[in-house]
């Protein structure tokens, strides 16, 4: 059973080892994924070119795969760079975002699931998608809340042997069998872009350091307290955006064991 300790576990080994993670992000998200990497205390290198990948992702300690700003030749590459991290066994995470926006789109999010991500990120919307059901979302941004995603998620999670972490309001994370709720954050996230796909590298960084269902746990704990100390001081999204780096930044170790944002089933 997975307990506090384990996050306590997993952000003293990340700062201890600051791992490298190769991260595949979108322009959109590439500087703020970046930062929350490093304010949490791991090292980011965000490489696409697809004379690289394979070379650089077992290299790294994870690779994350973002499909925000796809194109053909991006998705060359991150199927490489997939591949090569099950070769090297090399943990990775998918954030399939906005899948259901093109058929291209979604056959592209289905064939880097079948590459055997350890872990996927996503909002409702993206879930439910991933899962083979009709959601409410149109963009980026969703349309579902994740009270509605939670089957989808352990159905999804079961059948591709991974964890499926949903984000929204209150977070839910499963790995098909255990599942655990996380609370914390601020409304004003949904405000600021590419947090999500922020956190989706900040994954990346626990599952290097610790096993993927206990690394998302703790990614998503720290993500939900730094949000919740930004959101007291902030004055709205600009400032949100610089205060939860600093936030990020001090939460310890302790914080994430002794914070109770975690619902343990
Ligand atoms: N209304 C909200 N209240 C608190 N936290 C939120 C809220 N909406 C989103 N978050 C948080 O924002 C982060 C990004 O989640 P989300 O917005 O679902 O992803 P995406 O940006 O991929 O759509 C997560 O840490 C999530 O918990
Ligand atoms: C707005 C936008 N458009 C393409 S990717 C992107 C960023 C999405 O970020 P997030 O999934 O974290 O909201
Ligand atoms: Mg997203």
């Amino acid at each position: 059973m997975t307990a506090n300790t384990d996050l306590l576990d997993a952000l003293t080994a990340l700062r201890a080892q600051a791992p490298l993670v190769h991260c595949m992000t979108n322009f959109v998200a590439m500087n703020v994924a970046a930062n929350v990497v490093l304010a949490a205390g791991a090292s980011p290198a965000m490489v696409h070119a697809p004379e690289e990948v394979q070379t650089f992702t077992p290299m790294a300690g994870a690779l994350t795969v973002n499909i925000g700003t796809l194109s053909e030749s991006w998705l060359t590459s991150m199927r490489m760079a997939a591949e090569a991290a099950g070769a090297s066994d090399t943990p990775w995470v998918l954030d399939p975002v906005a899948l259901f926006i093109t058929p291209w789109r979604m056959q592209a999010a289905r064939d880097l699931l079948a590459l055997k991500p350890a872990v996927v990120r996503g909002n409702a919307s993206e879930i439910l998608a991933l899962a083979g059901q009709a959601g409410a979302g149109k963009g980026a941004d969703s349309g579902d809340d994740v009270t509605d995603a939670i089957e989808a998620a352990r159905a999804l999670a079961k059948a591709k042997r991974c964890v499926v972490a949903v984000t929204g309001v209150r977070d839910f994370v499963t790995d098909g069998t255990r599942h655990v709720w996380i609370s914390g954050g601020s409304p004003i996230m949904p405000r600021v872009t590419a947090l999500g796909c922020a956190l989706t590298a900040l994954v990346g960084a626990f599952v290097a350091v610790a096993p993927p269902f206990e690394g998302t746990v703790a990614a998503m704990t720290m993500f939900a307290e730094a949000g919740a100390r930004a959101g007291e001081v902030a004055q709205g999204p600009g400032s949100f955006q610089v205060a939860l780096l600093d936030a990020l930044a001090n939460v310890t170790p302790e914080d994430l064991a002794d914070g109770g944002r975690v619902e343990w089933a």
